[in-house]
């Protein structure tokens, strides 16, 4: 352990990087360059992601990395057909502004990602799956967050595409049986990185206060301790 972090924390320099590719990371779809990113980054990359913690150490995920343009466009393709269904659930003013939103980067993005879920990887019975067997899911969550932070500090920007039909996806990338797409994502640098999410700066749906969704013991109970909630309330605004 070292003199300047106690309790075996980071030092002060390197929580700051820490925190830094937390609070200024981004959803990417607009802002992307077209330069290729390195293979030795992509490398660093898809390693942070692969040490993500997963349920039994179940590490159930595969890295599809997507170049092909045709294949990408035929994805795009999908993309459009999908928004266009999305954008029927809104009304009036907010359709409009629905329709203005760029929400992928398929194209734009030199590269592509696909973080899958292989729902049969280490057998019948996964060490901490038993009574919630979408905990596999959920380990792959924490490899696409892993890799989105990375990213950050490496001056990657990535952005995440849901708008597409899961079961088209794996018809076209050739999943197996079992095997599902979790996160559809692009890579590249970037222009720049925002301040603020995009739909927060597109006036979409703001940050809700931090205060108002931390509980005490139980739901809508007070916290208890009051210096964690002076603590919360003298936060600095992000
Ligand atoms: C599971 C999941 C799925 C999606 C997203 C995120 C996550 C976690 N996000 C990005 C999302 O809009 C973004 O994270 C928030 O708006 C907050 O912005 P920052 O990520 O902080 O920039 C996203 N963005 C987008 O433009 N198209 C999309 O299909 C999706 N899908």
């Amino acid at each position: 352990m070292s003199k300047d972090s106690p309790h075996a924390a980071f030092s002060a320099a390197e929580r700051h990087g820490l925190y830094r590719a937390i609070f200024e990371r981004r959803d990417v779809r607009s802002q992307f360059l077209p330069e290729p990113i390195p293979a030795e980054v992509l490398a660093r990359l898809l390693q942070a992601a692969h040490h993500a913690p997963s349920v039994g150490f179940m590490q159930p995920w595969d890295f599809l990395v997507i170049e092909n343009r045709e294949l990408r466009a035929r994805i795009q393709a999908g993309y459009a057909r999908e928004n266009a269904r999305a954008a029927e659930n809104y009304r009036g003013e907010r359709a409009e502004r629905y329709r203005r939103l760029k929400l992928e980067g398929i194209l734009d993005s030199p590269v592509n990602l696909c973080i899958t879920c292989d729902r049969r990887r280490g057998g019948p019975h996964v060490l901490g799956r038993n009574s919630m067997p979408e905990m596999d899911r959920f380990s792959t969550c924490l490899a696409v967050q892993n890799l989105w932070l990375a990213a950050r500090a490496e001056g990657v920007g990535v952005g995440w595409v849901s708008i597409l039909d899961p079961v088209e996806l794996a018809e076209l990338l050739g999943l197996p049986e079992g095997v599902e797409p979790v996160a559809y994502l692009c890579l590249g640098y970037v222009s720049e990185f925002l301040d603020e999410p995009e739909l927060a700066a597109e006036g979409w749906r703001q940050r809700l206060p931090l205060t108002e969704l931390v509980h005490g013991d139980g739901w809508g109970r007070p916290l208890e301790a009051e210096a964690l909630a002076l603590a919360l309330e003298g936060l600095e605004p992000r």
